[in-house]
């Protein structure tokens, strides 16, 4: 399987997402906060809903390019005798589970494990083991391919630790990804020997939105709540040394809920058009741009805009949630409205609850189209998906946006044309 991503617009041809598990239908509103949702959602509607994205993807990359972790979970326990017990181990020991947990565990099939490791319940015996990991929706977090290397990234928030564990197992043991481990292409920030806290003790920490390849020479790392500037050092020096970009360009964010991640604040729809929150990445409030050369040399700029103007392409558009305007551009930004993902230059997804941000999209030449309604035109043969041209697909969003990411973080990007 080839795996290799190097820009973000590329034709889209294989991803890893996660249907909303039942893990979510146990955050309760005491731990809703503290394992990162806003609100408690619906399960049943938020499935249907995102079950859109995934039929969706599947007309457009084919089913067999669209992988769902609970199975490469599940194929991964499979794949060799010792890894079962690998994995059951190291949730046992993070989770500090009973050791009569561990040894209830062994006794489930992969498949049941895999079930039971993402939800941690146990449905047979209606046991809470463990939390549920309700952000494993939001696979772009979990780990980037950078041209033909994958970051494993590390969280900042212990809510999602459980992810990573997980997708190390994965990356590090399922079959379809030895080759990268067989030519070291595999970059984990959570090995502590090769990516330790600075002297001053500051800890790596790096989410997959915060990182974003523009083209293969250049990779794009927001510097934000969830990302520390220690970890994007590392991880600089890192791709620099194993030659993997020449530019490294770090953009500092302000803290702030609403864009934890820099993909909450922009994403790139085509070559020349990028979905942004005007304040920050067109104006430059609470915002700096540096450009590290693998050569030594470094760069700054005042704004994302002028970054792209002046290093990637000086005709760049830029499109804005809520049009640019408030309280629209707040309100849309806060329900995912800069957070696309491209299928291919030009035909990206978005919530189709962000009005005002749609008419920014009208005015920029782009038709909208309901999901449900093209996946009925394509599967009557009334429309060829290889055809269509500068659209935004909406999909429903009444309980997907209340976990605080869109169709960009909740897609893993494996390979792009
Ligand atoms: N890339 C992203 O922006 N991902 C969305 C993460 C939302 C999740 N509830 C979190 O707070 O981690």
């Amino acid at each position: 399987m080839s795996i290799n991503v190097s820009s973000e617009i590329g034709f889209l041809q294989k991803v890893i997402v996660h249907r909303p598990d039942s893990g979510i239908s146990r955050v309760s509103p005491k731990r809703a906060e503290e394992l990162l949702f806003d609100d408690i959602v619906f399960l049943p509607k938020m499935q249907e809903e995102h079950d859109v994205l995934t039929l969706l993807l599947d007309k457009f990359l084919g089913t067999k390019n669209v992988l769902e972790i609970t199975t490469l979970l599940e194929e991964t326990i499979k794949d060799e005798a010792e890894n079962k017990k690998l994995i059951i181990s190291r949730v046992e020991d993070y989770e500090e589970l009973p050791r009569k947990f561990g040894e209830k565990l062994e006794s489930l099939s992969a498949k049941e494990l895999a079930k039971v490791l993402i939800t941690g319940y146990l449905e047979e015996e209606d046991h809470i083991l463990f939390d549920p990991i309700p952000n494993f929706i939001f696979t772009r977090d979990i780990a980037v391919v950078v041209n033909d290397h994958v970051v494993i990234t590390k969280a900042f928030k212990a809510a999602r630790y459980r992810e990573n564990l997980l997708t190390r197992f994965i990356f590090w043991r399922h079959p379809i990804f030895k080759p990268l481990r067989d030519k070291n292409k595999i970059i984990n920030l959570n090995d502590l020997d090769l990516f330790p806290p600075s002297k001053t003790g500051e800890q790596v920490s790096l989410e997959g939105g915060d990182v974003m390849i523009i083209n293969e020479d250049f990779i794009l790392i927001g510097c934000s709540e969830r990302t520390s500037m220690h970890g994007i050092q590392l991880l600089k020096q890192s791709l620099f040394d194993k030659k993997v970009v020449k530019n490294v360009v770090v953009i500092n964010i302000p803290n702030d809920r609403s864009f934890m991640h820099i993909d909450t604040l922009f994403t790139m729809i085509s070559e020349d058009e990028i979905v942004a929150y005007k304040p920050i990445i067109y104006d430059g409030n609470s915002s700096n741009i540096l450009v590290y050369r693998s050569n030594g040399g470094i760069s700054e700029y005042s704004s994302v805009k002028k970054f792209f103007e002046s290093e990637i392409n000086n005709d760049m558009k830029f499109i804005f949630a809520g049009d640019g305007r408030s309280p629209y551009q707040e309100r849309e930004q806060w329900t995912d409205g800069c957070n696309l993902v491209a299928l291919k230059p030009g035909v990206a997804i978005a919530y189709d609850r962000n009005t005002v941000t749609d008419l920014a999209f009208q005015k920029a030449g782009y038709s909208i189209v309901k999901a449900e309604t093209l996946i009925k035109d394509i599967d009557e043969g009334k429309v060829d998906p290889n055809t269509i041209k500068k659209t935004i697909i909406h999909i429903p969003s009444n309980e997907l946006s209340r976990a605080r990411g869109g169709s960009h973080c909740m897609t893993c990007p494996i390979s792009r044309k």
